[in-house]
């Protein structure tokens, strides 16, 4: 689809809602004119000024980066309205629609994906991560909710609200940003693992092994069952854990792969490009996307 440029709320018609995230909600909406459907994310700012003013940083950021982003395996984003930053009000994200809901939603209906699927799936976000570190973006929330199917199954990388360019300044809590079951040992304790020295990048990798293993095992991977999973249980299964959930039937470049991704020390860690060219990706059908009975 060529990128239309939709400039006003009034232009769109909701449809419906779709789902509701930290930051606000996402709606389905029509283009009046065209017909054509989008996701509309609205982003509020809440009551609170210091946390409106954060809230409101993280969403013109996103913006920012997202008018940036040109790939089939990006969730497009056709607009950022944001007159209504003057007042503290919300801002508007039209992004392109993707009809098949999150691998979360996939997860939480059919709990185990085989492994031709769970392989496609890595392709598509190895694909999506290399176009945007290529760009100098780390996305650093990598998670079965950001990652979104159209109505072909094809999946794409979606939500950079707490992405960040690399030449960007770090801010001072810049650690604890996105969602801490996802991070990489180098994240969530930077002294034990040398995080200060690493460009990001490694740190999408290790959240990709994570959602990989968990549609193998059909649950968060790296706490036992039953275990809470709050933040001093994570750090320590993330930063020391040494047993990862893999499963008895995974095949050994199932296993091999979820290894590189999950390596400790993000220096030893499989980059982009090598995973690229792993046996369990490339194993996968060339050419198509996520095309199969699982979505
Ligand atoms: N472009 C889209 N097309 C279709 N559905 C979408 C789209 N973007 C988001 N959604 C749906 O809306 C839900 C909420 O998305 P949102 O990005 O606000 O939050 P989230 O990623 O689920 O959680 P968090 O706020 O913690 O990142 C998603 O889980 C998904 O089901």
């Amino acid at each position: 689809m060529n990128s239309p440029v939709i400039e006003n709320l009034s232009d769109l018609e909701k449809l419906a809602v779709l789902g509701h995230g930290n930051g606000g909600t996402v709606y389905k909406v029509r283009h009046k004119l065209t017909m054509e459907v989008y996701a509309l994310k609205i982003t509020r700012f809440g009551e609170d000024a210091g946390c409106a003013a954060k809230v409101q940083q993280q969403a013109t950021h996103e913006g920012e980066i997202l008018k940036l982003v040109d790939s089939r395996f990006v969730v497009r984003c056709y607009g950022v309205l944001d007159s209504a930053l003057d007042d503290g009000g919300d801002m508007y994200f039209v992004m392109e629609y993707m009809g098949g809901g999150s691998l979360q939603d996939v997860l939480r209906t059919r709990r185990r994906l085989p492994e031709t699927t769970i392989s496609r799936v890595a392709r598509s976000v190895l694909e999506g991560l290399r176009y945007l570190h290529g760009m100098q973006i780390v996305h650093r929330d990598i998670k079965p909710s950001n990652l979104l199917i159209n109505g072909r199954g094809e999946v794409k990388i979606a939500d950079f609200g707490v992405s960040r360019v690399v030449a960007d300044t770090m801010e001072e809590c810049d650690s604890c940003v996105g969602t801490c079951a996802y991070m990489s040992p180098e994240r969530v304790d930077p002294e034990r693992w040398d995080g200060d020295y690493s460009d990001g990048f490694a740190g999408d990798v290790w959240s990709l092994g994570v959602v990989v293993l968990e549609c193998h095992v059909g649950r968060f991977p790296l706490i036992p069952p039953g275990q809470k999973a709050d933040w001093a249980t994570l750090v320590f299964a993330i930063c020391l854990g040494e047993k990862m959930a893999m499963p008895e039937s995974a095949s050994p470049e199932f296993h091999d792969f979820v290894c590189r991704c999950l390596e400790k020390d993000w220096r030893k860690r499989g980059t982009v490009e090598e995973l690229l060219h792993h046996p369990f990706v490339t194993r996968c059908s060339s050419g198509r996307l996520v095309v199969d009975n699982a979505f």
